[in-house]
């Protein structure tokens, strides 16, 4: 599956230290999983955890799975980078990132234990200064894959509120996306906290979308369809992207670079985002049936 199609509409956090969950993720249909390590797992119990998540991290089938290690200024961040190196996870999310020397710290530990070389690293950025070097950060190693936004620690750190619109986030989120897509990374939206807010959720999605994040960041699973219906590309949009291409296809055939769909002017640019989204519709399709076969 190529990495620019790869789903990440929906993806899911559970605490390494909740066998439980790690086991019912397996049937979930979240796009991708979060291994945690960090803030989720108590002090006593991260070194069991440790080698839970270890364990699990090959039994996902097709779903991007990633281990969030502790720092590595933590007793536990640098053998958690170690061991995940030697597991089957897709990619290692580093916490409150705030420096590109920080990534190539984890970097050069993968380095020294034999990390595969399509094991990606992933950064949080949740804090005052993970935001404002974002740019360095995106550049700071050949295995970056992507961002997640840590909302929940940048409002700590920024000392504002969680509003419905957001808008104390919209400065950093902007930053990270025009990071993330001028170096070619993913990025996914922070948690929604109140589980028993389901229109919020849904707003958020679709703020998050609106913003250019690939998908969101879950802490439960009942919010999975939603972040799903959110992200992923309506029948509608596949039809359009698929009528636009053809149009525009034909429209070269007879020497023209533009050609109008429905009173709408179409060009080479909107047919670069009508292939992504029917490539990332397709891949949806092959990692459901994945999901299905599990
Ligand atoms: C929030 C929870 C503690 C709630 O757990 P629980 O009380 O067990 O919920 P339910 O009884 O409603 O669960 C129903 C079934 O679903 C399974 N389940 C629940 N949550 C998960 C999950 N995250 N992954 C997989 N499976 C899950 C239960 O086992 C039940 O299944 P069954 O046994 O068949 O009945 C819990 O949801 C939870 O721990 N969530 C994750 C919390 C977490 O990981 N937090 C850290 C990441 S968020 C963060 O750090 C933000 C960031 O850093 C920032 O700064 O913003
Ligand atoms: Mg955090």
């Amino acid at each position: 599956m190529a990495a620019t199609a790869r789903p990440r509409r929906s993806v899911l956090y559970m605490p390494g230290s909740n066998v439980r969950a790690l086991e019912k993720a397996r049937s979930l249909a979240a796009d991708g999983l979060i291994l945690d390590l960090e803030d989720a797992v108590a002090p006593d119990a991260k070194v069991e955890a440790r080698s839970n998540v270890v364990a699990a991290a090959g039994s996902y089938g097709q779903r991007e799975v990633l281990i969030r290690v502790n720092g590595l200024a933590t007793p536990w961040g640098q053998a958690d980078v170690v061991a995940a190196c030697a597991s089957q996870a897709d990619g290692i999310l580093i916490p409150k990132v705030e420096s590109a020397d920080m990534v190539r710290q984890v970097e050069a530990i993968m380095a020294a234990n034999n990390a595969p070389d399509s094991m990606k690293i992933w950064c949080m950025i949740e804090t005052p200064l993970g935001v404002l070097h974002v740019e360095d950060i995106a550049k700071a190693s050949p295995r970056l894959g992507g961002f997640v936004m840590g909302t929940s620690d940048l409002a700590k750190d920024m000392r504002c509120l969680h509003t419905t619109l957001r808008l104390p986030f919209i400065a950093a989120f902007n930053l990270c996306v025009m990071a993330a897509r001028a170096y070619g990374l993913a990025i996914l939206d922070g948690v929604h906290l109140d589980l028993s807010d389901d229109e919020g959720f849904v707003a958020s999605c679709t703020q998050g979308r609106e913003l250019g994040f690939d998908g969101k960041t879950l802490i439960h699973p009942k919010t999975i369809a939603a972040a799903n219906a959110a992200f992923g590309p309506t029948e509608k949009e596949v039809a359009w992207a698929q009528t636009i291409i053809a149009a525009h296809a034909a429209a070269e055939q007879d020497g023209k670079g533009v050609v109008v769909v429905d009173g709408k002017l179409i060009e080479n640019l909107h047919v670069v985002t009508a292939r992504q989204l029917v490539a990332e519709a397709e891949a949806i399709k092959v990692l459901e049936a994945d999901l299905a076969t599990a």
